[in-house]
C-alpha cells in the first residue's frame, strides 16, 4: 500500500516529534490530542525545533516551511479518517489506547494501517480488540523523535507482512533505521533500559548516591549522554512506572520490581520536565536543581 497520508494521535512529546520527521520526509500529517493547549504547544515546538535544524544548514528554509504546511491538527479523532497510517502516541495507558481505537475505527478506511508507539504494551492485546489485527503494528519511535535515529518494528502476533513492509517503507523514508523486536512485555531497548534507570532510582532509594552522583557516575563513567536520573525526568516518570509495571505484570520475576520511590514521584505529579518537576526540578532559570 501507498502512504501518502499519516494520523497521529497524542500531541505530548512524542506525537510532535512524530508528526514533525513525517511532515518533513514529505507526507501529510493530521495530529489531534484530547488537549487543544497541547495541539497549540506542539505545533510551537515543531517550529522551533524545525527552525533549530535550518539554523545548524541540517534542512533548507523552503523545507521548513513545506512541512509546517502539511501538518493539521484537529481536537477531533476522527478527523483522521482519512489517513492511510496511523500511528497512535497518547499517554501510556492501555484502557486510554483501546479506548482510541474503539472511536477511530468506525472512521477508518478499511485498508488503513493502525499502529502504536507504545513503549511496552503488547501489540497482540490492542490488536486483538480491533477489527484489523492483520493490519496493527509496533511503531516505536525514540525520545527526541527528530535525533533519534532508531525505530522499532513489532509485529504482534496476527500481523501480515504487506503491513510490515509498509511499515519499513515508512522507516526508510524518514531516512531512519529500523530494528525489529518480538512482542514481548517493553520489546527491545526498554527491556534493556528501564530495569536499567529503575536501579538508578532504587540507588537514590537506598542511599547509595544522591541525584547528582549518580548520574555523574553514569555519564562520566560509563559514557552516557544523559545520567539515568535526567533520561528518567526526559523520557517522563509516568511513563517509566507504566513501563515498569508492565515488565513486572507481564513477565511475573521480582527483579522488575519498580521502585517505591518512582511511584512516590508519580504519586506526587512529579512526573520530570513535561510538570517542571521531577529528580531534578526545572522551574528556575537556571540549571536543574536536583530535588534528593
Ligand atoms: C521510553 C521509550 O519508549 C524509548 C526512548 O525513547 S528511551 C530514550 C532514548 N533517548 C535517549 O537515550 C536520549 C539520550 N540523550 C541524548 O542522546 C542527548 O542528550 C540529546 C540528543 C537528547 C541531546 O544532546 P546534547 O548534545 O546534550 O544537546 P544538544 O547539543 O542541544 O543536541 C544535540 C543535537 O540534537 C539536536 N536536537 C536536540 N533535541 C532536538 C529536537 N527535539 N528536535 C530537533 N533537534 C534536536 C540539536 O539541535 C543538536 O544538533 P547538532 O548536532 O546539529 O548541533
Ligand atoms: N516519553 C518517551 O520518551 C517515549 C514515549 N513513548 C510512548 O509514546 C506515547 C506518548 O508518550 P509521551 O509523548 O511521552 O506522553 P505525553 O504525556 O507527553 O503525551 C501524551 C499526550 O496524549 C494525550 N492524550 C491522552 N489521552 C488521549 C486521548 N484519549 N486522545 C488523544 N490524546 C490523548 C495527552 O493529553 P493530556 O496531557 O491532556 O492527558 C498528552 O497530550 C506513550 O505510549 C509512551 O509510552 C515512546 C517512546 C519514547
Amino acid at each position: 500500500m501507498d502512504i501518502t497520508s499519516i494520523g497521529i494521535v497524542g500531541a505530548g512529546q512524542m506525537g510532535n516529534g512524530i508528526a514533525h520527521v513525517c511532515a518533513l520526509a514529505g507526507y501529510d500529517v493530521t495530529l489531534t490530542d484530547v488537549n487543544s493547549d497541547a495541539l497549540e504547544e506542539a505545533v510551537k515546538i515543531i517550529g522551533t525545533n524545525l527552525d533549530r535544524q535550518v539554523s545548524r544548514e541540517k534542512i533548507a528554509q523552503n523545507d521548513r516551511d513545506a512541512a509546517m504546511q502539511r501538518i493539521r491538527t484537529t481536537s477531533a479523532l476522527i478527523d483522521l479518517g482519512p489517513s492511510d497510517l496511523i500511528i497512535e502516541a497518547a499517554t501510556e495507558r492501555e484502557d486510554v489506547k483501546h479506548a482510541i481505537f474503539a472511536e477511530l475505527l468506525p472512521a477508518l478506511k478499511p485498508e488503513t494501517i493502525l499502529t502504536s508507539n507504545t513503549s511496552s504494551i503488547s501489540i497482540t492485546r490492542l490488536a486483538s480488540r480491533t477489527d484489523r489485527p492483520e493490519k496493527f503494528m509496533g511503531f516505536h519511535f525514540m525520545n527526541p523523535v527528530p535525533v533519534m535515529q532508531l525505530v522499532e518494528l513489532i509485529r504482534g502476533i496476527a500481523t501480515d507482512e504487506p503491513t510490515y513492509d509498509a511499515c519499513r517503507s515508512v522507516v526508510d523514508r524518514l531516512e531512519k533505521t529500523a530494528a525489529t523486536a518480538e512482542d514481548f512485555p517493553a520489546f527491545i531497548v526498554n527491556r534493556i533500559l528501564m530495569p536499567m534507570i529503575n536501579e538508578a532510582v532504587y540507588t537514590l532509594y537506598e542511599g547509595v548516591g544522591t541525584v547528582t552522583s549518580i548520574d555523574t557516575s553514569l555519564k562520566l563513567g560509563a559514557n552516557h549522554p544523559m545520567g539515568p536520573l535526567e533520561l528518567a525526568d526526559f523520557i517522563g516518570l509516568d511513563t517509566c512506572l507504566a513501563i515498569m509495571n508492565v515488565l513486572h505484570d507481564g513477565l511475573a520475576d521480582t527483579k522488575y520490581r519498580p521502585c517505591p520511590l518512582l511511584t512516590k514521584y508519580v504519586e506526587a505529579g512529579w512526573l520530570g520536565r513535561k510538570t517542571q518537576r521531577g529528580f531534578y526540578d526545572y522551574r528556575g532559570e537556571g540549571d536543574p536543581v536536583p530535588t534528593r
